[in-house]
């Protein structure tokens, strides 16, 4: 492999050793710079070390509780309400109060801690921006340490950039967004860091980094007296809310500020959690300020709790919207809940992005985005997401023509009509059909993406749509689903069936189309024949991987002096 292209070396591609600052049991395996040594001071990596010397067990636990019931679903369960905690779903109780600087969130903006588009992100006009750590991020040593660099800068409020070739200055207007950050999940490592000889948790350094960093900064800058702000990932089981709400009490602990200071939104995007959402605010009632239909990840999950199910195949990937029954009853008793117990229930996010060279096309995809927050708002989500800058008038006029003054609908939108869903509604099969063309697409997508995660884009352009770790993830379990149960396309009246032999003439004629579309300088230059090979090995695979992300993340790690890992 050429390291040389990623730009991870020093420009003389030299091997340098560390000189970072390490307090007793750490060891930086990154490469060394200026600027990430002034986030990565002796008293931050021990502010990190103990947090994970105090929870890995509990990690460690978390994650073997996922693998059984992994194995409870792959030998016929299904997921559903736990009658052990009926108390807490039946239960009289509430979450703390809102902290009035974020009592308004109808639109927030999301994506990677790039330095540019943290500024452009903080100027966009949206409540809230929720800076990605994870689905938008290829956690490079490079992209981790410089997004903590840039977000200690803009909590500052001294960010700024300067576009050489646009010879254009960025800097923050007077009125920014507040920020919510948005660390890993708990199963990836951060392998530039060893703790006692293991990697370091992706979420626990993301985390602990920036809380170490900003925590007063942020409270006096931007939280009002509260704060940092958090959105926490891909949580299955409310013990993994547990552990989160643990750590935030370590952290108050250590920083000397009030309990209940850190808030935190939690994504709904795994099947599992949906019988867990009153459980999961329960565990984090101080520290909690909402769910959010994370929607990408919650279909990908479906289709890996389903993994042994072929009676639960799904359609075509684009047919599987929020106006399947299993996906509207989702987003329902997500609002019932949240504001049952005081706080956001979140929309999530149309992968609809402006086409800049086809104002019909433009106009057709606002279009569809303006739909999907109508049905959010009516719905009674108290806010939204939006992937660019672009989409945020639009979005912001919905919301506000349909709430008015008031900064969200907690107290207004009870939906006791979704206490009736049932386990049924929330598991029912999406309907619609599969074709050829939805199994090409998944694998033009899906190798693309991997190219740029390689290469250190985590969140790319694609056919006019966002695409990202979650929504790519959905093109790999949904290709290894249909080559593992056979399945028929039946949507364009081929009634072919996909078998290892078609899916393998597929990626050929998708590989030569891919270059013909991005040109052949660039595909050579690109990653494409390495993408290829690990999406195709992920989708014939016989046992489904648990993510995409961990098993090539390998391949982005460099470790200075001593070379690739071997995690
Ligand atoms: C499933 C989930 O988890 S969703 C949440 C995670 N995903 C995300 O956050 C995706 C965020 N969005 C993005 O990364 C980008 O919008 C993309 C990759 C989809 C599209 O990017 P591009 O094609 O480069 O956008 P485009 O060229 O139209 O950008 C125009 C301008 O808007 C800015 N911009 C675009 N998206 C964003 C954003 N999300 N935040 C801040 N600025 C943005 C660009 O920096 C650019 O700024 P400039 O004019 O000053 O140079
Ligand atoms: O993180 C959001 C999602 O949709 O996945
Ligand atoms: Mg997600």
């Amino acid at each position: 492999m050429d390291l040389g292209t990623h730009g991870y070396r020093t420009p003389s591609e030299k091997r340098i050793d560390s000189h970072y600052d390490m307090p007793e049991g750490v060891d930086i395996r990154g490469r060394y710079d200026e600027e990430f040594a002034k986030i990565l001071t002796r008293d931050a990596l021990k502010f990190v070390a103990d947090l994970q010397r105090e929870f890995r067990n509990h990690i460690k636990y978390a994650i073997e509780c996922r693998r059984e019931a992994k194995n409870r679903y792959n030998e016929g369960a299904l997921p559903g309400f736990d009658p052990a905690t009926r108390y807490i779903r039946e239960g009289e109780w509430v979450c703390a109060p809102v902290p009035p600087s974020v009592s308004d969130r109808k639109v927030e903006i999301t994506g990677p801690v790039d330095r540019k588009m943290v500024i452009n992100a903080l100027n966009s006009g949206a409540k809230v921006f929720m800076a990605d750590f994870e689905d938008a991020l290829s956690p490079s040593w490079e992209n981790l340490m410089r997004g903590q660099v840039n977000l200690k800068d803009a909590v500052a409020g001294t960010i700024s950039f300067h576009d050489k070739s646009r010879n254009k200055v960025y800097k923050l207007n007077d009125q920014t967004a507040k920020l919510f950050v948005r660390p890993r999940g708990w199963h990836l490592p951060e392998a530039h860091i060893l703790i006692d000889g293991e990697p370091a948790t992706g979420c626990l350094v993301d985390f602990g980094l920036y809380f170490y960093h900003n925590h007063a900064t942020f409270r006096v800058n931007q939280g009002a007296g509260f704060g940092p702000f958090f959105y926490l990932p891909k949580m299955e089981n409310s013990r993994e809310s547990r552990i989160w709400n643990n750590v935030f009490e370590r952290a108050e602990k250590v920083a000397g500020i009030e309990r209940g200071s850190i808030r935190a939104t939690v994504l709904i995007e795994t099947l599992p959690a949906v019988f867990q959402m009153d459980e999961i605010l329960y565990e984090l009632r101080d520290h909690s300020v909402g769910l959010n239909c994370g929607r990408w990840d919650y279909i990908f999950s479906y289709v890996k709790t389903f993994q042994a199910h072929p009676d639960r195949l799904l359609p075509d990937r684009i047919l599987v919207g929020m106006t399947q029954h299993f996906m509207r009853s989702y987003s329902d008793l997500l609002i019932r809940t949240c504001h049952k117990r005081g706080v956001h229930a979140m929309g999530g996010m149309a992968a609809q992005i402006p086409i800049k060279d086809d104002p019909v096309a433009n106009e057709a995809a606002l279009e569809l985005v303006k739909k999907d927050k109508l049905r959010e708002v009516t719905a009674g989500h108290d806010g939204t997401w939006a992937a660019h800058p672009g989409l945020i008038p639009a979005c912001m006029e919905i919301f506000i023509n349909n709430m008015g003054n008031a900064p969200n609908q907690i107290k207004t939108m009870k939906r006791g009509d979704a206490a009736n869903l049932t386990e049924q509604d929330l598991l029912q099969i999406p309907r619609g059909t599969r074709s050829m063309e939805g199994l090409r697409l998944n694998t033009r997508v899906g190798i693309q993406y991997v190219a740029a995660w390689l290469t250190g884009s985590g969140s790319v352009p694609l056919y006019n749509l966002m695409e990202d770790a979650a929504t790519a993830e959905i093109s790999r379990v949904q290709n290894w689903q249909w080559i593992k149960y056979g399945v028929e396309l039946n949507g364009d009246g081929l009634g072919v069936k996909v078998n290892k032999e078609l899916f393998g003439r597929v990626v050929e004629e998708e590989m030569a189309r891919i270059e013909k579309e991005v040109g052949k300088e660039k595909f050579k230059k690109g990653m494409y024949k390495e993408a290829c090979k690990f999406f195709t090995k992920q989708c014939t695979s016989p046992t489904l991987d648990d993510f995409l992300t961990l098993d090539v993340y390998n391949h982005i790690v460099i470790h200075h002096p001593r070379g690739l890992s071997n995690l």
